[in-house]
């Protein structure tokens, strides 16, 4: 069932793992049609963005031998072996999690889709069987502790495995860089245009700097062949710089500070699972299969960052000796490089055991660029960074007064929390930030239009009203709500929605102030039954226990209360103050 490429791989260039031909599960126009018709019966399986990478590295041979996603046998093997079933060399399960109720059966095709519904392939499910989640922690990834990325998704994932032949009916979809995407097939026939036979490459989930060009340079002049810079697009580590920003980076470097044609940049769909020694390998195995001969392994690679106890999750030079061990049975050789630090004596990059003894050295940690340069608007000095690079780093993380912001009022109704919002809106304009209002008896025109006031219909407003805030501080809006929520659990839930750059304000202005305001003669009505489950009166308000700032409009006037919030905004450097913009 499976078409692999037949009609051999351009000539001179190494060829798959394995022993065999790339693998390509795509199928023909006509049974794609087949398909198709067939599918409107069929299970079907939503897939994430792991399952998403993992199929088109299947499809394509990036995973050669690999032909679909591993049934018990190999599963278990690699878990405890590092083998497949009959014998070869492979160092992560590569898995279709399922869960049992979705209809999905022994003996019938599933169905796979991304989430927009686009039927991508079929896995004729011929097993289906328990995931081992403590064995596969613990032989896979060397350990049971949830802050490995790899081990979180294990227990969050379903509890069963789907395996059995796979067919393609298209890739998943992608709009972004295209001209970067390439199969493996077409980065080999980029190779075999080149002329290259040897080619060395680079695997990275960051930006590059001054000292990653140095090491591919290095690497490429080392082994005295060309350079595959093969970043992973697809899954990495929650809180890398997303890879829009990274490929632009890429790109910038490339066309500038590389001789031309001394370097392929392609981008690679891998979801990768951190699994630092074992997933060095796998990542070989996948650039042999994109003709590439040598993989660079540099310090932690791969690394999951540290475990709970505060402890790296491996030795930083783990992945170059399990490499090591196994370079001659993978057929690819390893070009090990030992952190590059600068020297600015002598203006150059080394490898820290060649540092001279007694020199000065200078070198900029991930944390360290992030905190201490980006954030606070510091451009990246230039022997770290190339100033293109730098210039796009700084613009896709602009300083806090430029960043999104949601104003979060809570409070009784009638604790003046649509009248200070306003007051704020207009402040806020002085410094240049203009806001957006989501006042909660105007969202229930419409947005909300419909809902009641149970702790159910409060729940969906404030989620609903949570979630546009989000959407709109996400890339940069300010946004000011002003609902009652009273609810703790779904405040915190809407500040979750608006990570890092959400402000909650409490009106806190007594009851007994409130009902004197009667704005809207609610309260009379709620004291005379006309209106139940009004908020104070008979129904809950939680009180937060921690917000940025609380207010009492009762002995405060609106100016003041404004002037409260602008300091706290100008504390927290949401907001610049004037003469500093
Ligand atoms: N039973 C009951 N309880 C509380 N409030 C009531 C109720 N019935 C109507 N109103 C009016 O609706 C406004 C509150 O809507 P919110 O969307 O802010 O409420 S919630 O956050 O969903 O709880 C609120 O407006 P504000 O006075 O601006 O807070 C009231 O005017
Ligand atoms: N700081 C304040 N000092 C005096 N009155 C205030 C203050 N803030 C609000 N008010 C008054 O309280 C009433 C209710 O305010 P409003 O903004 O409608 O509350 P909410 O939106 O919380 O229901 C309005 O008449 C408003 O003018």
């Amino acid at each position: 069932m499976n078409a692999t490429l037949k009609d051999g791989e351009p000539s001179g260039l190494i060829s798959p793992y394995g022993g065999g031909s790339l693998v390509n599960l795509l199928v023909s126009d006509e049974r794609v049609a087949e398909m198709k018709a067939q599918s409107k019966d069929l299970p079907s399986l939503t897939l994430d963005d792991r399952s998403l990478c993992d199929l088109e590295l299947l499809a394509t041979g990036g995973f050669s031998p690999l032909t679909s996603f591993m049934g018990r046998a190999d599963y278990e093997r690699v878990i405890a072996e590092m083998r497949l079933a009959d014998g070869t060399l492979w160092p992560l399960p590569i898995t279709l999690p399922v869960a049992l109720d979705s209809g999905i059966r022994e003996g019938k095709p599933l169905a796979l889709r991304d989430v927009y519904g686009n039927l991508l392939a079929f896995l004729h499910v011929e097993e289906l069987f328990p995931v081992d989640k403590k064995a596969e922690a613990l032989g896979a990834y060397g350990t049971q502790d949830a802050k490995h990325p790899a081990v979180a998704a294990l227990m969050r994932q379903p509890d069963y495995l789907a395996a059995g032949p796979l067919e393609v009916l298209r890739l998943p979809p992608h709009y972004d860089f295209v001209e970067l995407r390439h199969t493996p097939a077409q980065v080999r026939a980029l190779f075999a245009q080149l002329g290259w036979s040897k080619v060395v490459a680079f695997q990275t989930r960051n930006p590059l700097h001054r000292a990653h060009e140095e090491l591919t340079k290095r690497a490429a002049a080392q082994i005295g062949g060309g350079l595959l810079i093969h970043p992973v697009v697809g899954v990495t580590k929650p809180g890398d710089v997303d890879h829009f920003t990274r490929v632009r980076c890429y790109r910038a470097l490339v066309d500038d500070y590389y001789e031309p044609g001394s370097v392929v940049l392609s981008l690679l769909p891998l979801a990768m699972r951190m699994a630092g020694p074992r997933e060095a390998l796998l990542h070989a195995i996948i650039r042999r299969n994109h003709g590439c001969t040598h993989f660079i392994v540099g310090r932690d690679h791969a690394g999951p960052g540290k475990d709970s106890q505060g402890r790296p999750f491996y030795d930083p030079y783990a992945a170059q000796d399990l490499m090591r061990a196994h370079e001659a049975e993978l057929g690819v050789g390893m070009v090990d490089f030992k952190q590059m630090v600068y020297l600015p004596a002598e203006k150059r990059y080394v490898a820290i055991d060649d540092v001279p003894a007694g020199a000065e050295i200078a070198d900029i940690s991930g944390t360290q660029v992030r905190n201490d340069y980006l954030a606070k608007g510091i451009p990246l000095p230039e022997w770290f960074s190339r100033p293109e690079v730098a210039a796009i780093l700084s613009e896709a993380n602009p300083p806090k007064h430029r960043q999104g912001l949601t104003l979060w009022f809570t409070g009784l109704s009638g604790s003046g929390k649509s009248t200070i919002a306003q007051a704020l809106a207009e402040r806020l304009a002085e410094f240049g930030r203009n806001a957006s209002l989501l006042d909660g008896d105007e969202i229930r025109t419409h947005l909300s239009k419909g809902l009641g006031f149970s702790k159910e219909d409060r729940d969906t407003n404030i989620q609903r009203v949570g979630y546009v805030a989000g959407l709109v501080s996400q890339h940069g809006g300010t946004v000011i709500c002003s609902v009652i929520s009273p609810y703790r659990e779904t405040r915190e839930y809407a500040r979750k929605l608006s990570p890092g750059r959400f402000v909650e304000i409490h009106c806190a202005t007594p009851l007994e102030v409130c009902e004197q305001r009667d704005v809207k003669g609610l309260y009379a009505k709620a004291r005379a039954g006309q209106i139940k489950g009004f908020t104070g009166i008979d129904d809950p308000y939680e009180v937060p226990e921690n917000p940025e700032v609380r207010l009492d409009t009762s002995t405060t006037s609106i100016a003041d209360c404004v002037q409260i919030i602008i300091d706290k905004l100008i504390e927290m450097g949401f907001i610049q103050p004037h003469g500093h913009a």
